[in-house]
């Protein structure tokens, strides 16, 4: 636009303006402010398509964490950074690309044009853009740290929240409102402090870059005024000049900026990084326990002189845990709180790896297995059974997508949940999670076990609910049970005669050992643990 510009001047010197020039001027201007609007539409377009790609990969990758990995992290800090980390590489990423192509490109060509008309005055103007470049390199590093600290405090605020949210009931019964509050507060109050200190790094550049800038012009004018008078140049090369000088000085902001943007982006990406990192679960292609239309056969268990503990460093919840289980019937896992019934089950379900010993299935070690196939064999359903966000059909079916009326009708009888779903106004559908009608502990835990039997598991795992059960839940759960374990090999850790005295086998465990193995008659005449156990605990529940 500059050298079209020159050119008209120069045919207006000469008192004879050509069309031409004139022209290619306007077109220039139309056609700069199309490509500036295109380039600004192409240049989003593609940001939203790298930072989606980003948040298909986080949240994958959150979802196959391993069970340790996330109980050694704090799951609010990570939804930070698959939203707020992301958000800002969202933000920050179109105008660091734009600025190092666009900027770079425009920068570099207006300097060559520069180069082409004076080079005395271009001389000038690279100084000034290299002593730009100094500060910017000096102040972008501190850019970068403030913004870190920024997303850490946002993720400090996204835990905070998740704690307090996650025992909400807790939370108000125990008047702790204003002290979880001050957490947060402090949370929120590090993140302005550090967003205020990048705020004030990025204006430091901007306004050195500015006020350097203003100073190349003046410079430019009295050393280009100088040539003019010298007759080293025309008056319309400086004019141009000073044009190239108009355009070159947002793009120096533009680089400035963008330097500025990328050390935000990069803190964001840096923290989006640091999931990637975390050790994942290869879950593969979803297994199925027995094809369709074929009645899958009961799973035997053997552990063989399991030893395991949480973490180094801890004491060994296992030492040396031997039982073997055969397939189809009850097996009820009896002792102490902290004996290790619960880290068994999820030594079976490889949530965690023993240290030594083999924790086997069918015989195959669960090592062997490929994770979807070993999961897909069994039926989980946890002590506090959660019931998710949505409908009733919805926790059900979380298992297989989706199920026929008639496989859940089948679920429905097999758990005693007919009754409930008949009281619940919409049915199947109506909301029980969060937001819905609440369901009791009970309820919860059949709702849990219909859950596990739609995916028909050949091994079922069952940690009975340590609350107090009334009399008909407790023989609907009972009912259950006695139901799934004639197809099934059902594992409970149990908390109730009920369950226990109806079993096929007890094994007793004892701080991480099995202390005998037998049924509730043998086990009565011949264990003194479980007979004390039988006497005072279980009777009492
Ligand atoms: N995720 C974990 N990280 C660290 N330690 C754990 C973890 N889960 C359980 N433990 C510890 O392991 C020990 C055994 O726990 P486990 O839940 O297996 O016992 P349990 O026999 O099922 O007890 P209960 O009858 O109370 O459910 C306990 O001392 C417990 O504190």
């Amino acid at each position: 636009q500059p050298l079209a510009a020159k050119h008209v001047m120069d045919d207006m010197g000469r008192g004879q303006v050509a069309a031409g020039p004139v022209v290619a001027l306007s077109a220039l201007v139309v056609a700069g402010g199309v490509l500036a609007g295109l380039g600004h539409y192409v240049l989003d377009r593609s940001a939203e398509a790298v930072v989606c790609a980003a948040r298909r990969r986080l949240t994958d990758r959150l979802l196959r964490l391993r069970v340790p990995v996330v109980e050694r992290t704090e799951p609010g800090d990570l939804i930070a950074r698959a939203t707020s980390d992301t958000a800002l590489l969202r933000q920050s990423a179109p105008q660091a690309v734009s600025a190092a192509v666009t900027g770079t490109l425009i920068t570099v060509a207006t300097v060559v044009m520069m180069g082409l008309l004076d080079a005395v005055l271009l001389g000038v103007t690279l100084a000034v853009i290299a002593f730009v470049g100094v500060v910017v390199a000096v102040v972008s590093p501190h850019i970068g740290r403030a913004t870190r600290h920024t997303q850490e405090s946002v993720g400090r605020i996204g835990a905070a929240l998740e704690r307090a949210l996650g025992a909400f009931r807790t939370l108000k019964a125990s008047g702790a409102e204003q002290r979880e509050a001050a957490v947060l507060h402090r949370a929120a109050e590090h993140a302005r402090r550090t967003g205020v200190r990048a705020a004030a790094w990025e204006a430091v550049s901007a306004t050195v870059s500015a006020v350097v800038v203003q100073i190349c012009f003046l410079v430019v004018l009295g050393v280009g005024g100088t040539r003019v008078t010298s007759g080293a140049i025309g008056v319309s090369t400086l004019v141009a000049f000073l044009l190239y000088l108009f355009a070159l000085a947002p793009r120096i902001g533009q680089l400035v900026d963008g330097v500025g943007q990328f050390q935000i982006g990069s803190a964001a990406a840096a923290r989006i990084r640091e999931v990637e990192e975390l050790e994942v679960e290869d879950v593969g292609a979803p297994g199925v326990a027995a094809p369709p239309g074929q009645e899958p056969s009961p799973a035997t268990v053997t552990f063989h002189e399991v030893r395991f503990a949480y973490r180094p460093g801890l004491p060994d919840v296992h030492r040396r845990v031997s039982f073997t289980v055969p397939g189809c019937g009850l097996t009820a896992f009896v002792g102490p709180s902290g004996a290790g019934k619960t880290t068994a089950f999820s030594l079976i379900e490889r949530f965690y790896e023993p240290d030594a010993g083999r924790v086997s299935l069918d015989g195959k070690d669960v090592r062997e297995w490929p994770l979807a196939e070993l999961r897909a064999n069994i039926g989980y359903v946890e002590q506090d059974s959660p019931v998710l966000a949505g409908t009733l059909r919805d926790n059900l079916t979380l298992g297989v997508g989706e199920a026929t009326a008639d496989q859940l009708r089948r679920v429905l009888r097999l758990a005693r949940l007919e009754g409930v779903a008949d009281r619940l106004p919409q049915g199947l559908d109506t909301h029980v999670g969060h937001r819905g009608c609440r369901l009791s502990g009970g309820e919860r835990q059949r709702v849990a076990i219909a859950r596990a039997l739609l995916r028909r598991p050949r091994l079922l795992l069952l940690d009975e609910a340590t609350s107090q059960l009334d009399a008909a839940n407790e023989a609907a759960l009972r009912d259950t049970v006695a139901d799934a374990a004639r197809t099934t090999t059902v594992l409970v850790v149990a908390h109730r005669l009920s369950t226990v005295t109806t079993a096929d086998r007890i094994v007793v465990m004892e701080a991480g050992c099995v202390r005998a193995v037998g049924t509730h008659a043998q086990l009565l005449a011949g264990d003194s643990l479980y007979r004390e156990l039988a006497t005072t605990q279980l009777l009492h529940r």
